[in-house]
């Protein structure tokens, strides 16, 4: 046997696994480490989060990933250019975290990556008839592999997509292994630069599964902040959105767009709301000349806004008291208190965090592609059923050191 193939049968065999967990999202912040202890596989996973990290970008990392990141145009030698170098940069930053942690990279069984995300075009958005959803995640699995020495999973979206998906959400896998729970209505809502959810059902039934993006998180107000404090990456603690006024007319407007129409479940990302999709709103609304403290409070108005219907569109469709339904928090967006009180006040639901069930809402991500990796080499047996649009398959692309 191929010893390559061999040290994979092993691994897959372990009764716990040692998993690298990779997660570098919308936000361009940096890349999420988290260092997993895996036991079993499907809904009797357990894990151990062992350390966590992010190893934050350099401005030069930002700036090159921006050279491409969710637009129409780019240089297309810098996108070939950049799959190699981000392979290698993620390497080198996984060699980093070990040393700092100390443990050797033979302790490590594999290495999770969802790579970057340089652009996600679900059919909803590209809207051409012969080409299907697509989506696409740079930064090569065969670089990790070959630098780190450790076999290495990635590029996970593809077969989501291949099996009729949009590639995207990805969490409702992670999510319902590890926090779906009889007896509990679950609503799993992750606030990073697109917001998204999981809803686990209190009959725990795999096919009752729901999971969509929503729309905005922290992406727009990101942006304008970066644009109008150049020293500053996001708005700490709504400091300056909370000395703001929403504006209607502006959220109005922003709501106004195709996608919120849509029906659920669907994915989006930055190619749509991006400054241009403010700037258009504001011209349509005759607001364009408000002040940067209304502009971020009504960017947040809208995130809070969008992310309470879409919960409110499960909630409608269930037989459950909507005050049965627990909300956990994680990502970014949940370290925001103007975006955290306006979905307190939108919703009836009781809000908790990812924390208090054990898992740092930080860290939920990237434990969550690690747990991808361990369905890829021992598990893949979950029917999610037709009826949500959750493809029953194992996902992931498998890269050998050697
Ligand atoms: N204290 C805070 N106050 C306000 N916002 C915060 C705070 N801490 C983090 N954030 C927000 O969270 C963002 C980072 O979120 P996160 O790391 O979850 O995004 P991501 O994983 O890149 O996104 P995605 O899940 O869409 O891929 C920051 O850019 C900021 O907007
Ligand atoms: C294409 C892509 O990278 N999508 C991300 C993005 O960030 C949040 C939201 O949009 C979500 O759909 C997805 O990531 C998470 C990890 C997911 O697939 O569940």
């Amino acid at each position: 046997m191929n010893s390559n193939i061999e040290s994979l049968y092993q691994i897959a065999q372990k009764p716990t696994r040692t998993i690298i967990g990779l997660m570098s999202g919308t936000s361009l912040d940096g890349l999420d480490v988290a260092l997993c202890e895996i036991s079993a596989s499907g809904e009797e996973t357990e894990v151990k989060l062992i350390e966590f990290e992010t190893v934050d970008y350099s401005e030069d990392i930002k700036l090159e990933i921006r050279s491409v990141f969710a637009k129409q145009t780019i240089d297309f030698q810098k996108l070939v250019l950049l799959n190699e170098w981000i392979g290698i940069l993620h390497a080198n930053m996984i060699l980093e975290c070990l040393n700092k942690w100390q443990i050797d990279a033979d302790k490590i069984d594999l290495i999770a990556s969802h790579g970057q995300t340089v652009f996600h075009a679900p059919k909803i958005l590209h809207q051409q008839e012969k080409f299907p959803n697509a989506t696409l995640q740079i930064g090569d699995g065969d670089h990790i592999a070959v630098k780190t020495r450790i076999i290495t999973v990635s590029d996970f979206r593809q077969k989501h997509v291949a099996a009729g998906g949009e590639g995207a959400p990805l969490a409702v896998y992670g999510d319902y292994f590890l926090f779906s729970k009889k007896g509990e209505n679950r609503i799993m809502l992750n606030m990073g630069g697109i917001s998204n959810f999981t809803y686990l059902p209190t009959s725990s039934n795999p096919e009752e599964v729901f999971v969509t993006d929503t729309g905005t998180g922290n992406t727009l107000s990101d942006a304008f902040t970066k644009l109008h404090f150049p020293n500053k990456s996001f708005d700490q603690d709504a400091e300056i959105a909370k000395t703001g006024s929403v504006n209607e007319s502006l959220l109005e407007s922003l709501k106004s767009h195709d996608f919120f129409t849509k029906s659920f479940p669907k994915t989006t990302g930055p190619e749509l709301f991006n400054i241009d999709y403010v700037k258009k709103a504001q011209a349509q609304s005759n607001t364009t000349n408000i002040s940067i403290s209304d502009l971020l409070a009504t960017l947040t108005r809208f995130s809070a806004e969008t992310i309470a219907e879409a919960i409110h569109f499960v909630i409608n469709t269930s037989i459950y008291d909507p005050q049965t339904f627990t909300i956990y928090m994680s990502g970014g967006g949940a370290h925001n208190p103007l975006l955290v009180q306006w979905l307190k006040e939108l919703l009836p639901c009781t809000f908790a965090k990812t924390d208090d069930l054990g898992i740092s809402g930080d860290a939920k991500e990237a434990l969550l592609f690690a747990i991808l990796a361990n369905e890829t080499v021992s598990g893949g047996k979950s029917n999610f059923g037709k009826l949500k649009g959750i493809p029953s398959v194992s996902m992931g692309k498998i890269s050998f050191p050697y």
